[in-house]
């Protein structure tokens, strides 16, 4: 289990982790999300040993990493699938791993085969594609048969198909009990592949809860009305839901309202409806307005 607690890492003045807390609970695919910059990728460096806290710890069973004394076999972990060396083949650059950590060599053909590069074990790894070089990656993190996994932006660059098989595959690892700790700033995604989410921004704590929690608590609900009349529905609404707003081909969205009591006025004013539904916001929107004051870097058309 991995348990971050009051973690801080401050660059100079800057904190870019500041006072986090949270655990990542075997059994389930814990989304790690948060606007670029947020500090994710600080928070997994400092659980695998590579950065040090400046206050507050990363545990991982109850110990910061560089005491554990087998790690592969506790974490296993994604940072950088690029950083590997492209002139070794896939099985050469996994036994290099096993036998440095004390792994035994049987495990190279299990987690080739687990991660669907069996048939690639003996190509050098300058000719895989993105989408190998992250297979590769997710191979060494599992080389250990750790108990928890932490991957950084695993889906990055794949296409359609990589990313249904990541879903597939983390979804069968937090199955199997492990604790899965994935990170990503694109919440539509994490959507999809997530049990839990651990919301963070300019490195503080935002939300610690289920994915349909997070949805329930963030995800506002809207009514959409249509009315054979538009300029009726229009004045209606002008009255008595100032707040409904246009959306275009005369639709109006009212927040936050009760489609019973919406068609009821209608009705009681003589206005027909051709359409009244009740739509939720995505949970990109729910991340969007949570993390909005989070954001540092917006993108500015050129
Ligand atoms: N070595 C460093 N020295 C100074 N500042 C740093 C250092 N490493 C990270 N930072 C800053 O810490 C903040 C958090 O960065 P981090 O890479 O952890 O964010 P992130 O959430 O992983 O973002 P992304 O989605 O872009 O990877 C950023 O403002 C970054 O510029």
């Amino acid at each position: 289990m991995i348990e971050i607690r009051d973690l801080t890492k401050a660059y100079g003045e800057r904190r870019a982790v500041d006072g986090l807390t949270f655990r990542v609970e075997p059994g389930r695919v814990t989304g790690f999300l948060g606007p670029n910059g947020a500090g994710k990728s600080t928070t997994l460096r400092m659980a695998l040993g590579l950065d040090r806290p400046t206050s507050g710890a990363a545990l991982v069973d109850g110990m910061p990493y560089e005491r554990l004394t087998e790690p592969l076999r506790r974490v296993g972990a994604l940072l950088d699938a690029q950083a590997v060396h492209g002139g070794r083949t896939a099985a050469g650059h996994l036994r290099w791993i096993a036998a440095s950590h004390g792994l035994p060599a049987r495990r190279i053909d299990e987690v080739l085969a687990a991660v669907g590069l069996s048939d690639a074990a003996g190509r050098r790894i300058r000719t895989f594609s993105l989408g190998m070089r992250q297979r590769l990656g997710i191979a060494v993190a599992l080389l250990g048969d750790p108990a928890a996994l932490l991957l950084d932006e695993p889906v990055n660059g794949l296409d359609a198909e990589g990313i249904r098989w990541i879903r597939t595959l983390l979804r069968g690892l937090a199955d199997e009990g492990r604790a899965v700790l994935v990170s990503s700033h694109l919440m539509a995604e994490m959507a999809q592949t997530a049990d839990h989410l651990v919301v963070i921004g300019r490195g503080r704590l935002l939300a610690d809860t289920s994915t349909a929690g997070f949805l329930a608590d963030h995800g506002r609900r809207r009514v959409r009305v249509r009315a054979v009349d538009p300029a009726a529905l229009a004045a209606l609404l002008a009255e008595a839901h100032p707040e409904a707003v246009p959306v275009g081909d005369g639709a109006y969205d009212v927040p936050d309202a009760e489609p019973g009591e919406l068609g009821a006025l209608a009705a009681s004013r003589r206005v027909v409806l051709i359409e009244l539904s009740v739509t939720h916001d995505s949970l990109e929107d729910a991340f969007m307005r949570m993390t909005a004051d989070a954001v540092e870097y917006r993108a500015v058309a050129a």
